[in-house]
């Protein structure tokens, strides 16, 4: 059984909403990144694989089984949600195997997955701290292990690290790309950087429609030659900012050193220099809305 996902022309309205408009798609094991703006479709695309959401139209199947048959693929996914609040009166083991039973788990089952698990997220020395009691990030830790808890081919995990400090983002984003060695992780995120540390291949929505799907490196193709770096005098800033996308920007005192997205040379003294992620993400938003 291939452990891939595969979506063809994907519809979801919400009465006259249309969330998801023929999105098409595969997604094979690994860390797969989904990126897009507040209301893209990407909470609605991530409840749908999690059989949490019923499709309007087109056909999606995980490792080989149809998204109907969701008693099947609720064993074959986890998912952490945006707002991921677990049990705060319980301690964390606690709450763990009382997941452990709702799912099924057998109790010699639980005995020997949950200590693994804890400590798999680094909760080893916490089994006994009340839930209420744990940090943002201590508290999404315990959210990937219960989530891996039954041991799914898939993880799914929407927008895990807003509100995090930078050790725990990092520490989160690790976590993941270890569980992803043998499973499917899709990671839902505003935060680009997220998605260029860990993710070789990516998905953006706007709109519900998927402007783009392939690798990072092919993201940074389509932008490349389009992102120009220039010192400017802080007077001519505000008209920069108004004819270009600007995607980066240090000011001093006397200049400011911006980075800029454009079909050609903006300017003269403007050069050429390489795109990342989030340069190309800019570029690609743009460039839908011109077209659109
Ligand atoms: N239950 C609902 N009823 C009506 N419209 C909805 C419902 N849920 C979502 N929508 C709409 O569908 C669109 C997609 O929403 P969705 O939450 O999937 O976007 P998102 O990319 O996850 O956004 P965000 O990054 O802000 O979480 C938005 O326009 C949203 O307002």
């Amino acid at each position: 059984m291939s452990t891939e996902i595969v979506i063809q022309n994907l519809d979801k309205t919400y009465g006259k909403k249309q969330a998801l408009k023929n999105v098409n798609l595969t997604i094979g094991s690994g860390m797969f990144g989904l990126l897009g703006p507040n209301g893209a479709g990407k909470t609605t695309l991530m409840k749908i694989l999690s059989t949490l959401l019923p499709k309007t139209g087109g056909e999606v199947r995980i490792c080989g089984t149809d998204i109907g048959h969701s008693r099947e693929i609720r064993k074959m996914t986890g998912y952490l949600p945006q707002d991921f609040s677990m049990y705060g009166n319980m301690s964390s083991y606690e709450a763990m195997d009382y997941l452990g039973v709702l799912s099924g788990l057998p109790k010699s089952v639980r005995k020997e997955r949950i200590p693994d698990l804890l400590e798999k997220v680094n909760l080893q020395n916490n089994k006994r701290t009340k839930v209420k009691a744990m940090s943002g990030g201590m508290r999404r830790r315990l959210g990937i292990a219960q989530a891996i808890l039954h041991d799914p081919k898939v993880l799914i995990v929407d927008e895990p690290t807003a509100g995090l400090d930078p050790e725990e983002r990092v520490r989160f984003r690790n976590l993941l790309c270890e569980i992803a060695e043998d499973r499917i992780v899709i990671l839902s995120t505003h935060i680009v950087g997220d998605i260029e540390a860990t993710c070789e291949n990516i998905g953006i929505l706007n709109e519900g429609r998927l402007i783009y799907r392939g690798s990072v490196e092919g993201l940074l193709g389509e932008a490349y030659g389009k992102i120009y770096t220039a010192r400017v005098s802080k007077k001519e800033l505000p008209r920069i900012k108004e004819e270009y996308i600007v995607t980066g920007m240090m000011v001093s005192a006397a200049h400011a050193d911006v980075r800029l997205v454009s079909e050609k040379l903006p300017f003269q003294g403007a050069a050429l220099c390489e795109a990342n992620v989030e340069d190309a993400y800019m570029y690609l938003m743009q460039k839908e809305r011109r077209v659109r």
